[in-house]
């Protein structure tokens, strides 16, 4: 199979998000709804002999040892006896800390394409291992289907859902995702229900009136979208969303948004462009 010369790293969206408690080591159990969104980052990656990792551009704010980029490649070389060297090109195009996944993304686009380039020839519960290493939203990346997710993200059911059109609002704040999850006043005591429940019922995310509470423009950009049509946040925010059938009716919306609010409109999709790109790809 032909390589891909560069490999995208594609946002998530969180449908619904229940916190159901947490555990004793401070990690939340939770019950979410992942897709993917046929919109994201570009990494492109040039293997050499060199035996280093290389990654450029640095992004602003993030030491390299701290990218999930350079983790994820620095933990499969440490998985390896032989020396194992790359330079890695990231076209960033996801806002950092929006609750769309960059990160989380970046680091399992990493994974996979370095497991082929290198030839490591590891499979995808071996990579989904070393991704939970980096982060809870990892694996359901590097397994690259839609998924239920429960336990405290690892536990992923593939699932298929209507294939819709997304508007995303970046409102102009990082949520941290660690402050949310340590915060006295996150709700947890939402009860778990199975999937067939959950599907009958209006979807909510628990964190949303928290984080609307600590930041004001995430409360401002969603009462924005709800004028337009059923909004929900994603993650532990910043960024909130609406759906709509087709693009163009998304379109229309994010073309009346006022200057104060940025965003963009992607297709809701069951596979990963990362698992469904796996062909060439044109710049
Ligand atoms: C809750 C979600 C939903 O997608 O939020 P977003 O990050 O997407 O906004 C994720 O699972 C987050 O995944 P990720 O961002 O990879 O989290 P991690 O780096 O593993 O953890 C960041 C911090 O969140 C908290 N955390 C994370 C996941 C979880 N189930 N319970 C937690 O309490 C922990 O305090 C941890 O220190
Ligand atoms: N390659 C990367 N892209 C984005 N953020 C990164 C990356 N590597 C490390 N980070 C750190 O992870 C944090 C959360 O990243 P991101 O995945 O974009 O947000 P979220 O988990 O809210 O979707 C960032 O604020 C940044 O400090």
């Amino acid at each position: 199979m032909t390589l891909p010369t560069r490999w995208p790293a594609p946002a998530k969206l969180n449908l619904f998000l229940h916190i159901n408690g947490r555990r004793a080591d401070g990690y939340h159990e939770l019950q979410t709804l992942f897709i993917f969104l046929d919109h994201g980052d570009w990494l492109s990656f040039a293997v050499d002999e060199s035996d280093a990792i290389r990654l450029e551009p640095a992004l602003p704010g993030v030491p390299l040892e701290q990218n999930l980029i350079y983790r994820a490649a620095a933990l499969l070389k440490a998985s390896q006896s032989r020396p194992l060297g790359v330079t890695i090109t990231l076209d960033k195009r996801l806002p950092m800390g929006g609750g769309i996944g960059g990160g989380s993304s970046d680091a399992a686009t990493t994974l996979v394409a370095l497991n082929r380039l290198w030839d490591l020839k590891l499979d995808d519960e071996t990579l989904a291992e070393l991704g939970r290493q980096l982060g809870a939203d990892v694996p359901v990346f590097v397994r690259g289907h839609a998924a239920f997710a429960e336990g405290v993200g690892e536990k992923l059911q593939p699932v298929t859902v209507p294939q819709k059109w997304y508007l995303v609002l970046v409102p102009p704040v990082h949520v941290s995702t660690a402050a949310i999850f340590t915060d006295p006043e996150l709700p947890r005591d939402t009860p778990k229900y199975s999937w067939a429940t959950l599907q009958e019922m209006d979807w909510k995310n628990d964190c949303q009136e928290l984080v609307k509470k600590r930041h004001p423009e995430v409360a401002n950009a969603l009462s924005w979208l709800l004028e337009y049509a059923p909004s929900r946040m994603t993650g532990t925010g910043a960024c909130v969303f609406a759906e709509f059938e087709t693009e163009s009716a998304a379109r229309k919306v994010l073309a009346n948004a006022p200057n104060w609010l940025q965003g963009f409109v992607a297709q809701g999709v069951n596979l990963s462009p990362l698992r469904s790109g796996l062909q060439p790809v044109c710049a």
